[in-house]
C-alpha cells in the first residue's frame, strides 16, 4: 500500500518530531491533540526547528515553507480517518491509548494502518482491542526525532507482511534506518536503555554519585552524549517510570522494579524538561542539579 497521508495523536515532544520528519518527507500531516496549546507550542516547536535546519543548510527555505504548510492541526480526532497510516504518540498509558483507538475506530477507512509509537507496550495487546489486529504494528521513533536515525518496527503477533511492508518503505522514505524488535515489553532499545537510567536513579538514591558526579562520569567514562540523569529528563521522568513499570509487570522479574526516588520525583510533578524540574532545574539560565 502506497501512504500519503499521515495521522499523528499526540503533539507532544515525540507527536511534533515525528510531524517534522514525515511533513519534510512529502506527506500530509494531520496532527492531533486534546489541547489547542499543546497543538499551538507543537507548530511554534517544528519551526523552531526547522528554522534551525534551515540555518546551517540541512533543508532549504523552500523545504522548509512546504514541509509547514503539509501540516495541518485539529483537535477533531474522528478526521484522521480519512489517514492512511495513523501514529498514536499520546501520553505512555495504556488506558489512555485504548481510548483514543476505540474512539477513532468508526471513523477509519478500511485500509488505513494503525501503529502506536510506544515505549513499551504490548503491540498484541492493543491491537487485539481494535478491529484490524493485522494491519496495527509498533512504530517506535527515537528523541528527537529530527536527529536519531532509528526506528523500531514491532510486529504483534497478527500483524501481516504488507503492514509491516507498507511502515518499512515509510521508514525508508523518511531516510532512517528500521530495526525489527520482537513484542516483549519495552522490545530493545528500552529494554536495555531503560534499565540503566533506572540504576543511575538507585545509584543516585543510595549516595553513591550526586546527579552531576554520576552524568559526568557516564559522558566522561563511558562516552555517552548526554548523562543517564539528563537523559532521563530529556525523555520525562513520567514516561521512564511508565516504562519501568511495564518491564516490572510484563517480565515478572525484581530486577525491573522502579527506584522510588523516580516514583517521587514523578509524583511531585518534576517530569524534567517538559515541567522545567526533574534531576535538574531548567527554570534559569543553565540547568542546576536538584541533587
Ligand atoms: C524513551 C524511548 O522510547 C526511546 C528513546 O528515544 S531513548 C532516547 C534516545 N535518545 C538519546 O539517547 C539521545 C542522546 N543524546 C544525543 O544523542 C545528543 O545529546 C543530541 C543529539 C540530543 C544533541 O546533540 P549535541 O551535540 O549535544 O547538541 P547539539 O549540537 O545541540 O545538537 C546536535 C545536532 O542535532 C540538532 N538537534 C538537536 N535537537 C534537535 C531537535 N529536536 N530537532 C532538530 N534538530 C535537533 C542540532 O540542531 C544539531 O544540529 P547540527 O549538527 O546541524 O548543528
Ligand atoms: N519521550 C521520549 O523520549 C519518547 C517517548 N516515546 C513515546 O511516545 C509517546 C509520547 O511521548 P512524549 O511525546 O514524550 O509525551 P508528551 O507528554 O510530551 O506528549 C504527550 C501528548 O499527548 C497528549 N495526549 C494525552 N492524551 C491524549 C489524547 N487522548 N488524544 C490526543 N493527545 C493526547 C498530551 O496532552 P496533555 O499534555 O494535555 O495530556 C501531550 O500533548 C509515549 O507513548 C512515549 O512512551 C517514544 C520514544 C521516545
Amino acid at each position: 500500500m502506497d501512504v500519503k497521508s499521515v495521522g499523528v495523536i499526540g503533539a507532544g515532544q515525540m507527536g511534533n518530531g515525528i510531524a517534522h520528519v514525515l511533513a519534510l518527507a512529502e506527506y500530509d500531516v494531520l496532527l492531533n491533540d486534546v489541547s489547542q496549546d499543546a497543538l499551538n507550542s507543537a507548530m511554534a516547536t517544528i519551526e523552531g526547528n526547522m528554522a534551525r535546519q534551515a540555518s546551517r543548510g540541512k533543508i532549504s527555505d523552500e523545504e522548509m515553507q512546504s514541509a509547514l504548510k503539509r501540516i495541518t492541526t485539529t483537535m477533531e480526532l474522528p478526521q484522521l480517518g480519512q489517514t492512511d497510516l495513523v501514529i498514536e504518540a499520546a501520553t505512555e498509558r495504556e488506558t489512555v491509548k485504548q481510548a483514543i483507538f476505540e474512539s477513532l475506530l468508526p471513523h477509519l477507512q478500511p485500509h488505513t494502518i494503525l501503529t502506536s509509537n510506544t515505549s513499551s507496550i504490548s503491540i498484541t495487546r492493543l491491537a487485539s482491542r481494535t478491529d484490524r489486529p493485522e494491519r496495527f504494528m509498533g512504530f517506535h521513533f527515537m528523541n528527537p526525532v529530527p536527529v536519531m536515525q532509528l526506528v523500531e518496527l514491532i510486529r504483534g503477533i497478527a500483524t501481516d507482511q504488507p503492514t509491516f511492508a507498507a511502515c518499512k518503505a515509510v521508514v525508508d522514505r523518511l531516510g532512517k534506518t528500521a530495526a525489527s524488535a520482537e513484542d516483549f515489553p519495552a522490545f530493545i532499545v528500552n529494554r536495555i536503555l531503560m534499565p540503566m537510567i533506572n540504576e543511575a536513579v538507585y545509584t543516585l538514591y543510595e549516595g553513591v554519585g550526586n546527579v552531576q558526579s554520576i552524568d559526568q562520569s557516564m559522558k566522561l567514562g563511558a562516552n555517552h552524549p548526554m548523562g543517564p540523569l539528563e537523559l532521563a529528563d530529556f525523555i520525562g521522568l513520567d514516561t521512564c517510570l511508565a516504562i519501568m513499570n511495564v518491564l516490572h509487570d510484563g517480565l515478572a522479574d525484581t530486577k525491573y522494579r522502579p527506584c522510588p526516588l523516580l516514583t517521587k520525583y514523578v509524583e511531585a510533578g518534576w517530569l524534567g524538561r517538559k515541567t522545567q524540574r526533574g534531576f535538574y532545574d531548567y527554570r534559569g539560565e543553565a540547568p542546576v542539579p536538584t541533587r
